[in-house]
């Protein structure tokens, strides 16, 4: 039996003044799914994540959502002046909030920076400190904009790894936007092309992430994304 839907979208439209950026819509993600959307710059990717969180209404059509949703921006979004774990334990209700904090800091390899400045933390373990936030909500769903767009290429490798690792302990479903069709591809289920309000191209991908970055067949499936983003194979 297929797992049940998590995030369904029927018809959705979306406008920003006259510009239409969705238009009618069709996107059904099922639990422990992990999504990812590509697409040229200003075709909507974030606005559509934008729908699932609540943070923008669509103009047209049914959004459903099913499961607790966190999300993690490319910035890491912390709070300077609290250190790392009370941006972690802000907004937790739970008495055991320390507790859940300091086990999805370990969980992301920061287990020694529960007391540190944000500031004073790399982009790479501020980025890992918004994932731990973000897991301290014990989400069903896991938004992530462009998560990785400002860490360095070996950082990156490390954060994907980290991602697909999370993903699958916590059997989370994950809807990620990315510019990287190599990283969509290492981490995701199925790639989505988003392009002019609609959805242009589906890509399966076999087996499950995070796939090793030498799999050769993750390089025929960037081409085949390459080819629907209408970028050169050869790029
Ligand atoms: N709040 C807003 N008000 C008006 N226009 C907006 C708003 N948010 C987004 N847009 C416009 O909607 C379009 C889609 O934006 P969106 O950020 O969703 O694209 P994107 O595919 O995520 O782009 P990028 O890859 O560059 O991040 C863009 O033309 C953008 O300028």
């Amino acid at each position: 039996m297929a797992a049940r839907p998590r995030i369904r979208f029927r018809a959705v439209d979306k406008r920003f003044g006259t510009e239409s950026i969705l238009e009618r819509l069709d996107l059904t993600v099922r639990s422990g799914e992990f999504l990812s959307i590509v697409g040229r710059s200003g075709t909507g990717k974030s606005t559509m994540l934008r729908i699932v969180a609540g943070l923008e209404q669509p103009d047209g059509g049914e959004v459903r959502i099913d499961g607790e949703l966190a999300v993690a921006f490319q910035e890491p979004r912390l709070i300077p002046w609290l250190s790392v774990g009370r941006n972690l334990t802000l907004g937790l209700t739970g008495r055991d909030r320390a507790v859940v904090a300091e086990r999805a800091l370990a969980e992301v390899g920061l287990e020694d920076k529960q007391r540190a400045w944000p500031l004073t933390l790399s982009g790479g373990q501020a980025q890992r400190a918004s994932l731990a936030r973000a897991l301290a909500r014990k989400p069903d769903i896991l938004l992530l904009d462009e998560p990785l767009g400002a860490v360095d290429a070996l950082t990156r490798l490390g954060l994907q790894e980290l991602i697909g690792r999370l993903r699958n302990d916590h059997d989370l479903t994950v809807v990620m936007v990315t510019h990287d069709v190599d990283e969509a591809v290492r981490l995701s289920d199925r790639v989505i092309v988003l392009g002019e309000g609609r959805i242009q191209a589906e890509v399966p991908v076999p087996g499950r992430g995070p796939r090793h970055p030498d799999d050769p067949e993750l390089a025929a499936l960037g081409g085949r994304l390459l080819r629907a983003l209408g970028v050169d194979g050869a790029a």
